[in-house]
């Protein structure tokens, strides 16, 4: 359990420190936020539980924080505001500037999910996805922190041999508001020979790349020293711009070691050799896409936690997931992505590291007690049970 619990605090934590160093703002931030909290203790969360399983999980992570903070003499003051589809219902649009004023006020954001079927006929300029863009762009949230490790109580039950993922510690540093996410033009149009096209850009500047990048090295000189770049610079201009930056950023990084692969080799090495990485640094779409990808070492995406963070305001604070509409509303959800999503919350931004430590704690004593949500649980394994997200998070509570 010990050693789990070291397995993902140092995920989590290398990440945070890293932040602090690059960015002054931040390294103030902190200082400032944990000089506060001597004097009254009060953390202001703004909470977005969003829609799917975002309410159920939302609810575990949320009274899960609050048990492990006031062991601890922290209080937190939750604001629920919407985004996604439920915003979109209510008021008409996925981000409303309340939320988004809330976010900013805050000491730092929870976010559970957002989107699901009922909106999937929306145009995709209306769709719950967007809110979720826009907060991270409102946010300057650019540094997306997702770590991938596999506990050592789910080697066995991995899709991939014990052997090959046993120990996995992989931080992969998504960059999160620029990409062919956000790229202008974007849109519908019709080509020259009468045909309707749809067409989205993908476009980096040196600066997003390069502060992208800095953090990326000042996380892997604080882990395994290794740092993997991953991009299409054999086809594509801005990931040739990508990988120049990244060279050129690295030159200030010696005892890095520095490696690029394609994004397509990537995908595949993941799952050839994931020993093979340490720290990941990566464009928007590339990101998303293979910490998808990185969550199946483990066994499921309802494991994996993120941090994305600015280092001048609040960090948003969600599982890697989406809202698992195919599940919702059925107590089927794995709440540990975000349990250890407010773990990171409170490392980082609220900087109250034994609350942090307390919530991983006993996210490894459950695990150790051999209980398991749907998404992770492997018949005829020994010693396990299967339980439903309200029964995992009372478990946890007991934990705590
Ligand atoms: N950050 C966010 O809010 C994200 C939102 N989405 C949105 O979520 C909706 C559904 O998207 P999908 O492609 O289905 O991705 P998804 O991540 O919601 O689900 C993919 C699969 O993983 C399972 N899963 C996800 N989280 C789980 C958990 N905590 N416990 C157990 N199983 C879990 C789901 O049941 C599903 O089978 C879409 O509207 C999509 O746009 C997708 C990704 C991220
Ligand atoms: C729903 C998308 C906008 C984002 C996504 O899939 C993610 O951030 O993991
Ligand atoms: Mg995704």
């Amino acid at each position: 359990m010990a050693l789990v619990s070291k397995q993902i605090s140092r995920a989590t934590q290398v990440a945070g420190r890293r932040m602090a160093a690059v960015r002054p703002a931040m390294a103030s931030r902190v200082s400032r936020s944990a000089r506060l909290n001597t004097v009254c203790k009060v953390h202001k969360i703004c909470v977005l539980p969003g829609d799917g399983i975002g309410p159920e999980i939302m609810e575990v992570a949320t009274q899960a924080l609050s048990v492990a903070g006031g062991k601890e003499g922290e209080t937190f003051e939750y604001k629920q505001c919407l985004i996604g589809g439920a915003a979109i219902d209510a008021t008409g649009k996925p981000l409303p500037d309340e939320t988004l004023e809330v976010a900013k006020q805050s000491n730092a954001v929870l976010l559970a999910a957002i989107g699901g079927y009922k909106w999937d006929t929306l145009p995709s300029a209306q769709r719950p996805e967007r809110g979720l863009l826009a907060i991270r762009a409102g946010l300057n949230a650019f540094a997306n922190l997702r770590p991938a490790i596999v506990p050592r109580q789910l080697a066995d039950s991995s899709p991939l041999k014990r052997e090959l993922v046993e120990g996995v510690d992989i931080l992969i540093v998504r960059e999160l508001v620029g990409g062919i996410y956000f790229g202008q033009p974007r849109g519908f149009g019709t080509n020259e020979k009468g045909e309707r096209i749809g067409y989205n850009t993908d476009v980096y500047s040196e600066p997003e790349v390069e502060r992208i990048a800095r953090v990326a090295f000042e996380a892997a000189r604080k882990r395994g020293k290794r740092l993997c770049s991953v991009e299409k610079s054999n086809v594509l201009e801005v990931s040739q711009l990508w990988k120049e930056v990244v060279i050129r950023v690295g030159a200030e990084y010696p005892d890095v070691e520095l490696s690029h692969m394609y994004i397509d080799n990537a995908a595949m090495q993941l799952l050839r050799n994931p020993k093979y990485f340490d720290v990941i640094v990566t464009g928007n779409i590339f990101g998303d896409i293979l910490s998808d990808e990185a969550s199946m070492l483990a066994g499921s995406l309802g494991l994996l936690p993120s941090a994305s963070i600015s280092g001048s305001g609040p960090g948003i604070y969600e599982p890697v997931h989406g809202s698992a509409p195919d599940i919702a509303g059925k107590d089927l959800a794995n709440p540990l992505a975000m349990v250890l999503s407010a773990a990171m919350m409170c490392r980082y931004d609220l900087a109250i590291p034994k609350v942090a430590d307390r919530l991983e704690a006993a996210v490894n004593a459950v695990l150790d007690a051999g209980l398991r949500t749907a998404d992770i649980y492997k018949a005829g394994t020994p010693n396990t049970r299967l339980v439903k997200c309200s029964e995992m998070g009372a478990e946890l509570m007991k934990h705590l």
